[in-house]
């Protein structure tokens, strides 16, 4: 667990818990072009990626596939080693002492387990215990609150390959954090998971960083993860960073639009409202239309002047839908 001392090193020294400055990561790329040729190729996986992550944030770190998420997530573990750039997980250089991170760092991969595949639950964490030198007392009471709240309590004496998808995830979120790291990397950790599942896992992780302060940094293509758990979300692209900020600040970015729907006594045509050039009306269904307007924009005097012109009986306002926002801020960096 993090202490009152390292916090203290970490405000002494300005330094933040997690420090990346222009981090890069190049990957040499051979592809077989005909019998005896290949072609060799850089792939520029994270292209000068800088950031800072205070202790006991929660931070979404979201991109397109292919965007260098998980290149970044392995140099924080210390999996890979830059090519460029330098790197600070809680002081340590992840690459250079990766035995010494590792007990204070925490990993899930969703789309790998970490668990022995023929073991029963409780036997891989009983290894987990051994390998990570964890204190009997320590480890019996984190295990105790993983299996209380993450729900595991039947799952112990099943083989971990007999398990769902769902009930996988919980056992291998728990095997992270056995050892009580100071940060945990989630990459993917509800994908493929039912309704019930995902709620299950994103109310464990919002209460382990508001009652242990256990810095996230968590990845996901599944944007309600991040919108509820995240105040603050990294985009990144091409492997770069495009943006750095709250959740909200996003549709600014974005230049997202918000929709009035609104039900006309009888069918008309499209709504047109001359003092009003921003708002457009993007579908009409016999009395009702559709009319986007700029999310940073009031609906207050819009509203008034259709309630003047038109016939209205009805009308409601929806927010933007964050996933096109980001598929439209993807779409203007790339010109695609
Ligand atoms: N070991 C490797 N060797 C060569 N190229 C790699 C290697 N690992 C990743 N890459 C390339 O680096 C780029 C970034 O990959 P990365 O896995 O970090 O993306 P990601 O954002 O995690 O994507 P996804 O959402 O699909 O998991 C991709 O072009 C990928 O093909």
């Amino acid at each position: 667990m993090s202490t009152d001392t390292e916090t203290t090193a970490e405000k002494a020294t300005g330094r933040a818990f997690i420090e990346l400055d222009g981090l890069e990561k190049v990957f040499d790329v051979r592809r077989r072009t005909g019998f005896l040729r290949a072609e060799r190729r850089q792939v520029r996986a994270v292209d000068g990626i800088s950031f800072r992550v205070e202790r006991g944030e929660m931070v979404g770190y979201i991109g397109p596939n292919g965007a260098g998420k998980s290149t970044t997530i392995k140099m924080l573990t210390g999996i890979l080693t830059p090519s460029g750039g330098s790197l600070r997980v809680a002081g340590i250089d992840p690459s250079r002492e990766r035995t010494r991170l590792a007990h204070r760092i925490g990993v899930v991969f969703g789309q790998r387990t970490t668990l022995w595949w023929d073991l029963p639950l409780r036997d891989s964490y009983r290894l987990m215990h051994r390998m990570y030198r964890v204190p009997d007392a320590r480890f019996r009471a984190n295990m105790e609150r993983c299996v209380e709240l993450l729900d595991l309590g039947e799952l112990l004496d099943v083989p971990v390959r007999q398990l769902s998808l769902g009930q996988r995830m919980r056992g291998d979120i728990a095997a992270a954090l056995l050892h009580d790291p100071e940060v945990l990397y989630l990459d993917e950790p509800t994908i493929g998971l039912d309704v019930v599942s995902k709620a299950k896992v994103r109310e464990f992780l919002r209460d382990l960083n508001a009652e242990r302060g256990t810095t996230v940094l968590l990845t996901t293509h599944d944007l309600t993860d991040i919108e509820q758990l995240c105040r603050r979300v990294m985009v990144i692209d091409h492997g770069r960073l495009m943006y750095d900020g709250a959740l909200a600040g996003l549709h600014e970015v974005g230049e997202s639009e918000r929709t009035l729907v609104v039900d006309l006594e009888r069918e008309l045509p499209p709504i047109r409202l001359e003092s009003e050039p921003s708002v457009r009306t993007v579908k009409v269904e016999g009395p009702r239309q559709w009319l986007a307007f700029p999310a940073s924009a009031s609906a207050a005097p819009l509203v008034a002047r259709i309630a003047a012109e038109y016939p209205m009986v009805d009308l409601s306002v929806r927010e933007p839908d964050i996933e096109a926002v980001i598929a439209k801020m993807y779409a203007s960096a790339t010109g695609r």
